[in-house]
């Protein structure tokens, strides 16, 4: 087995360069090859591509999609994804697409901790769980929101998601995610996204991880608009990082397990598909510390709608109203005066499901763990508990730093369901973190 090492753009190899290399900007047309000559010039399609690779575009929009919205690229490749042989269903990851029931949906708010450690041996898709969806991802809309929790490398296998793009949310332990397109090294903290389509193996450099991953069926995760924040600001395009071009020569049994409809399926190759030795194009994987979020609030008064934190957003076809937006609650001073600081008791039209990264989250005194979800369904009264609301409403209010802690929330327009597995497991009591606030005094 032969591992390539990446050549930055100042030609420098590895060992000048940290193990992985990184090229900035979100969205952005990149060329980058692992073997000196590998990536066509001028064109796409040759007749004779360097070294007798094949050529292959992956295209993340429609062929005619708006230039605005175009995202594709071109891969030089050691041999065509087409060679592969029938897939079958996959038997394993049981908790992983299970399927949604078509039971009712009662309008409860649910919250759920952390799932149990995973059996030994668990790859990161045997540890998959699927928690909340909310479309058929034949529909090309919607979201649904993962939990992973493994303990052993993806050793000679590999992954694809064909119903849509992945944001992996590390919370504990990081992961190294070998992907066609190059190799990303994430921690609790960071996160990134994988292509619709681009098959990846993770590694898990600290034996176990456990986290979250938003699985976007609809629209691609674009920057929000600025409005009048202006030209900078939350999550600045420079922070992001694309991996440079990185494959494996591995001439020996990889299967590849493949998302599809909702279902999982299997097949067999005889070497391993990470072998793209050059591609160029706007479609490709991504990291993003979440430190680097230039976090905007208000510095007069009223707790400001959490649409100030999205990162990123993907628009449903009605304008203002997104399929999802996956917004980060990152450290911050909290400054405003004569106000109840924490998140406002409301009802949303949108659909909150919520995690958390690390610390605590400033709505919930208590119940709410790092790893554990929450959901907020469409119209569901929520808000902060009892005990929050009590803190809040005694403060002080001098300027005070929440610190030490990031939580998140995926946002739709389209109402979660949760998995079979997800009902089963939500905690008994949450609807109690609300009892008991003391009725208004009217005056007489
Ligand atoms: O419900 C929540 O905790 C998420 C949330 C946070 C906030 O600051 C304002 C509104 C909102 O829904
Ligand atoms: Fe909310």
């Amino acid at each position: 087995m032969t591992i390539h090492q990446p050549t930055n753009a100042a030609g420098e190899t590895a060992g000048q360069i940290e193990d992985t290399a990184y090229q900035p900007g979100f969205g952005n047309h990149v060329s980058t090859e692992a073997i000196p000559g590998a990536l066509p010039i001028g064109r796409n399609s040759p007749q004779r591509p360097a070294f007798g690779l094949y050529t292959e575009q992956l295209s993340g929009t429609a062929f005619t999609a708006p230039r605005h919205e175009n995202r594709r690229s071109w891969l030089y490749r050691m041999r065509p994804t087409a060679e592969h042989p029938p897939f079958e269903r996959y038997k394993g990851a049981e908790r992983f697409a299970p399927g949604t029931t078509d039971a009712p949906l009662a309008p409860n708010r649910l919250r759920w901790d952390p799932i149990t450690a995973p059996a030994p041996n668990t790859d990161l898709i045997d540890g998959m769980t699927t928690m909340l969806a909310n479309r058929d991802p034949a529909d090309l809309e919607g979201v649904a929101l993962h939990v992973y929790a493994a303990n052993t490398d993806m050793a000679d296998r590999v992954f694809m998601d064909a119903d849509g793009e992945l944001l992996f949310v590390p919370q504990a332990g990081r992961l190294r995610l070998l992907t066609e397109l190059g190799r990303i090294d994430i921690a609790p903290g960071q996160i990134a996204l994988i292509p619709r389509g681009v098959r990846f193996r993770a590694e898990l450099p600290d034996g176990e991880a456990r986290g979250y991953v938003a699985e976007n069926h609809g629209a691609l995760f674009r920057l929000p608009d600025l409005g009048p924040i202006g030209a900078n600001g939350l999550a600045n395009p420079r922070d992001f990082e694309t991996p440079v071009a990185w494959f494996e020569d591995r001439d020996e049994p990889v299967e590849v397990v493949q998302k599809f409809m909702g279902s999982l399926w299997t097949t067999t190759l005889d070497h391993s598909p990470l072998d793209v030795v050059a591609w160029h194009g706007n479609l490709a994987p991504w990291r993003y510390d979440l430190s680097r979020f230039n976090t905007i609030n208000t510095v007069s008064f009223d707790h400001p709608d959490p649409s100030i934190f999205t990162l990123l957003t993907s628009p449903s076809d009605v304008p203002g109203r997104a399929n999802a937006d996956f917004v980060i609650f990152p450290p911050r001073w909290m400054v405003a005066e004569g106000t109840f600081r924490p998140p406002w008791f409301h009802r949303n039209v949108m659909s909150e499901a919520m995690g958390l990264i690390t610390g605590a989250y400033d709505a919930k005194s208590e119940g709410f763990a790092p790893g554990g979800i929450s959901l907020h369904n469409l119209m569901s009264g929520h808000g902060p508990d009892l005990a929050s609301w009590q803190g809040a409403s005694a403060a002080d209010l001098k300027p005070h730093k929440i610190d030490g802690t990031m939580a998140f929330m995926l946002e739709s327009c389209w109402p979660y369901k949760p998995t079979a597995y997800a009902l089963e497991h939500s905690q008994l009591d949450y609807d109690a973190v609300w009892s008991d606030f003391p009725k208004a005094i009217l005056p007489k």
